[in-house]
């Protein structure tokens, strides 16, 4: 039976980093936020796109300090609980202490779907911290339901409080959401939650896919402000549910006021699937790949989609950036000794 109550992560402000470069200002964040706490959105994840401390050569460099950023962001809140986004390794306890200590309620410890071992210090530390605790698996379309719910359950092990199956490429079909989340939600007593990536058209559908078969917490990017195509479009999500009679506590027309007259501004165009977006869920490659590929294609006179395809086909996997160039240049005729 579907649960009749949903609780929404907005997460344009984090993921939505990797489609703006990083580049979020503190006045930007600050209005988005304000906004997103009038419309009663229940969390907001802000951080670097690849997490707290992502902030680097590999990644791409920050505008603003994210501390910046989750200071004014939590300063702006009144309903609004802020979440930090963190990847063992990249992200470290001194980075999630000082987020803490800035006021964020709720982390999110993601590592690939068969690295949840590297998630328990993390994990253990946002409880400790008394934060809301997420584990996020992510790359889920690589791996079959069962390894996946191992992993899961490692997760839960370390005392997460919900675990997500995420769609970093939006690759997965919605009869592949449903076996997954099924599977979770039969065998993990912690909630089960979705984040998808539009990349195939098909956020919305797997979002729902992953609603019906019991998921409870599920995440949004505002006018599809998210690596790649985007995230499911959180003011559309809202206003479906509302039809699905599924509440989420958020109200329908200030999202949408806030998504055309605060977000849309800030993209550098309209999100929209194209080539690049679509090859990285039919080739099943990280979403945050996509601007990496460009520039890398630019650089080594390459059609970016040839660069994809191949790192889809070495089965590269978050933290592995570096690859991209490595790629490009063999691609390109260059030998890597
Ligand atoms: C680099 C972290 C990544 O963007 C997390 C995420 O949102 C995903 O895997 O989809
Ligand atoms: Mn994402």
């Amino acid at each position: 039976m579907i649960n009749k109550e949903t609780v929404v992560t907005e997460v344009a402000l984090r993921d939505g980093s990797h489609a703006i470069s990083h580049s979020f200002t503190v006045d930007q964040v600050t209005q988005v936020v304000k906004a997103l706490d009038d419309a009663n959105v229940p969390f907001i994840e802000v951080s670097h796109g690849d997490g707290l401390g992502g902030s680097s050569i590999q990644y791409g460099f920050s505008k603003t300090d994210e501390m910046k950023l989750i200071e004014a962001s939590v300063g702006s809140t009144k309903n609004s609980a802020i979440s930090v986004l963190l990847l063992p390794g990249i992200g470290t306890v001194k980075e999630l202490k000082e987020a803490h200590q800035l006021g964020a309620k709720m982390v999110r410890v993601a590592t690939h779907v068969t690295e949840a071992d590297v998630s328990k210090q993390h994990i253990s530390l946002g409880k400790e911290l008394g934060m809301e605790t997420v584990g996020f698996l992510m790359m889920s379309h690589m791996v079959p339901a069962e390894k996946l719910l191992e992993q899961a359950q490692l997760m839960e092990s370390y005392g997460a409080d919900t675990v997500y199956v995420v769609d970093s490429a939006g690759a997965l079909l919605p009869h592949e959401v449903r076996t997954r989340i099924k599977l979770l939600k039969e065998n993990l007593t912690v909630n089960v939650g979705f984040h998808a990536h539009n990349n195939l058209s098909l956020a919305m559908a797997n979002t729902l896919a992953a609603i019906e078969e019991g998921a409870t917490r599920i995440d949004g990017s505002v006018r599809c402000l998210g690596a790649g195509a985007g995230n499911t479009q959180t003011e559309v999500l809202v206003s479906v549910l509302e039809r699905m009679n599924i509440q989420t506590g958020i109200d329908v027309y200030k999202m949408m006021d806030l998504a055309e007259e605060l977000v849309a501004p800030i993209l550098p165009e309209p999100q929209e699937i194209t080539k690049g977006s679509l090859v990285l869920g039919y080739a099943g490659v990280y979403s945050s790949f996509l601007l990496h590929a460009y520039r890398a294609a630019e650089k080594y006179h390459l059609d970016p989609r040839d660069i994809l395809i191949e790192l889809g086909n070495r089965k590269v996997v978050g933290g592995q950036e570096d690859m991209i160039i490595d790629v490009a240049s063999e691609l390109a005729g260059y030998k890597i000794s």
